[in-house]
């Protein structure tokens, strides 16, 4: 094979093996000269479809699935049959199957992985077999730009799921290619098998990862050092994204690897990025700017440090001292609010901590909770990303609307079954007056005959732009600056700033228009840092146009070399 970006592709494949490879099979599209030429006659019913037409068949099929599990099956299947039929598809019907391939039914996918398991798809490289990662990688007989790897141990909010992982890896790069156009054929999700310590997983029959407790972290660093060494030897311009890593892994490998290869980690800075942009939208809206805000955070983990430091370095860049910006910043963990006399604390919570001396003398007993920060700090935005449900009561969430106009409340954890409060309950406890945004998608909240819009604040909406961004401009790193930038362009789209009643951010059929601005201001940013060739600007808008795939039929022909 064969270039995916031309308008025709050479194959050796013929017969059923070509069939069998869903970058290349059209199915019933397939010509009656492609039929001859590729020894197809017989193996296909003999009319001939147009895309369109196998898109409203394809439609049919999912809208009678009764179940989102069973939607989610049929397209995982279609994917692995045909992706141009997937992906065509997928854009044609964004809003509706987002929730299916991604959050929140991806999560039901990855906890039920193994049963649900057909086709092979990624690589799978176990601890055990950490000797054999250079074959595992050349097993890939084409070249890769986009990887997204997991090791399964914190995946959405739903805790360890062992190789189930493997299915967000999946979900992210659906998302890079019918978001942000990088062709299929280039991406790659790769899950780093550790072993597992969900125990319902060890004691499954059914479970097809390593049967074995997670690994030590001496041999976990190892194994890591291993694989990236191996990546940078097979593919090394690739940009990696890391992906639903625990919290002591997360920010150290980001920390050892960022400078060494073109990487970054979705739940730190992605999540950083869109909830940085959203909260700007959202101080707009409240007649305030970010500079103005204080916010309180419910977890303070990778998620929530990464977009506590995002918040500091946009209010730093607009006049605050770094001082002054940290002390708008209430981290408020499982123990309370982080101070400085915490132990236990880890480096990066360390530098998001309260003088012990500014908060001792707090009417609060023990340590300050979520609702004692609220009552006496009286932030403007509370955001919740501690993956556990619930903990935006109702108590919390109408001290929120006594204390402000336009209560700012974001409760981002994902799936849905894990998310810190729903949108109607925000929306009737605050009397409408709430700015929300969710990490889920959610339908309009219906209250005093008005419609509410609720944005889905997630990570899609900046690493398409930022990989598209990055594999244009030929990009070897990931900067701050380049995120910052992906922020503020973000920011200026949301809706919510020419109309009050629109949603914080842009509806998802806005999506593809959005994340070609960011992949231009992250690219020009990169060209800015000189991590980039520096090109002319519309040379850079011709590559991101170029490098955008589009799922359309090529003409498939017999090669025979
Ligand atoms: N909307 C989006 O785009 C994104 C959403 N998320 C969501 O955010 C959530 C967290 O992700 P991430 O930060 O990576 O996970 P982490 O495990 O790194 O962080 C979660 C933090 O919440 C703390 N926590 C747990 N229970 C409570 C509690 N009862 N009260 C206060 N804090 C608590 C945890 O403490 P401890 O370690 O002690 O358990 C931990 O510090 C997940 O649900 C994830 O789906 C993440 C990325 C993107
Ligand atoms: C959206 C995402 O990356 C997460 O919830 O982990
Ligand atoms: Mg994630």
């Amino acid at each position: 094979m064969t270039d995916l970006d031309s308008n025709s592709i050479h194959t050796g494949l013929s017969g059923r093996m070509l069939l069998e490879n869903p970058l290349l099979n059209k199915g019933t599209a397939f010509t009656f000269e492609e039929r001859s030429e590729l020894d197809l006659h017989g193996l296909l019913p003999p009319r001939v479809e147009t895309l369109e037409e196998q898109c409203r068949r394809a439609y049919k099929s999912f809208v009678i699935k009764p179940t989102p599990i069973l939607k989610h099956i049929y397209l995982r299947s279609l994917q692995d049959t045909n992706e141009t039929l997937f992906y065509a598809l997928v854009q044609r019907h964004l809003q509706e199957m987002l929730p299916i391939i991604y959050t929140p039914v991806v999560g039901q996918a990855c906890q039920r992985y193994s049963d649900l398991y057909r086709r092979p798809r990624g690589l799978y490289i176990s601890f055990p077999e950490r000797d054999q990662i250079d074959a595992m990688l050349a097993n890939f007989k084409r070249n890769i730009e986009v990887i997204v790897v997991t090791d399964g141990e914190r995946i959405l909010g739903l805790g360890d799921q062992g190789i189930g992982g493997m299915g967000i890896c999946i979900g992210k790069l659906s998302l890079y290619s019918a978001v942000g156009g990088i062709t299929p054929n280039l991406t790659l999700p790769i899950t780093l098998d550790c072993g597992t310590n969900n125990k319902k997983l060890l004691e499954d029959p059914n479970y097809l990862g390593w049967r074995h407790e997670r690994i030590g972290d001496d041999d976990y660093y190892e194994f890591l050092e291993l694989f990236i060494q191996a990546l940078k030897r097979r593919w090394p311009n690739a940009l990696l994204q890391f992906e639903d890593f625990a919290i002591n892994h997360a920010t150290p490998l980001l920390e050892k690897y960022r400078d060494e290869l073109c990487t970054f980690n979705d739940d730190i800075q992605g999540t950083a990025g869109v909830t940085a942009a959203t909260l700007m939208a959202a101080a707009k809206a409240a007649g305030k700017s970010i500079e103005d805000l204080s916010v309180a955070f419910l977890g303070a983990g990778s998620a929530g440090c990464g977009i506590a430091e995002q918040i500091i370095r946009l209010m730093v860049g607009r006049g605050l001292s770094d001082e002054e910006a940290r002390q708008r910043i209430y981290m408020v963990d499982r123990d309370g609010l982080v101070h400085d006399q915490m132990e236990g604390l880890r480096p990066f919570q360390q530098k998001l901590t309260h003088r012990f001396a500014d908060i001792e003398n707090w009417p609060a007993e023990g340590g300050a909770s979520l609702a004692d920060v609220i009552r006496i700090a009286k932030p403007d935005a509370i955001i919740g990303v501690s993956g556990q449900p619930g903990l935006f009561t109702q108590e919390i969430i109408e001290n929120m609307a006594a204390n402000h106009e336009q209560p700012i409340i974001f409760p981002l954890s994902n799936p849905i079954s894990q998310v810190e409060a729903l949108p109607e309950d925000i929306i009737k406890w605050t009397n409408g007056k709430a700015l929300i945004a969710t990490g889920s998608p959610f339908e309009p909240v219906q209250f005093n005959d008005r419609a509410y819009p609720i944005a889905q604040c997630n990570n899609i909406y900046i690493f398409p732009g930022l990989g598209l961004g990055v594999l244009a401009s030929g990009a070897n790193r990931i900067s701050d600056k380049m995120l910052n930038v992906a922020v503020e362009t973000l920011a200026l789209a949301s809706p919510a700033l020419v109309n009050r009643e629109a949603p914080l951010l842009p509806l998802m059929d806005r999506i593809q228009h959005v994340t070609n601005d960011i992949a231009l201001a992250v690219a020009l940013q990169a060209q800015k840092e000189g991590l980039a060739p520096v090109t002319e600007l519309t040379d850079l808008e011709q590559k991101i146009r170029a490098k955008r795939w589009s799922p359309e039929y090529r003409r498939i022909r017999m090669s025979f070399c």
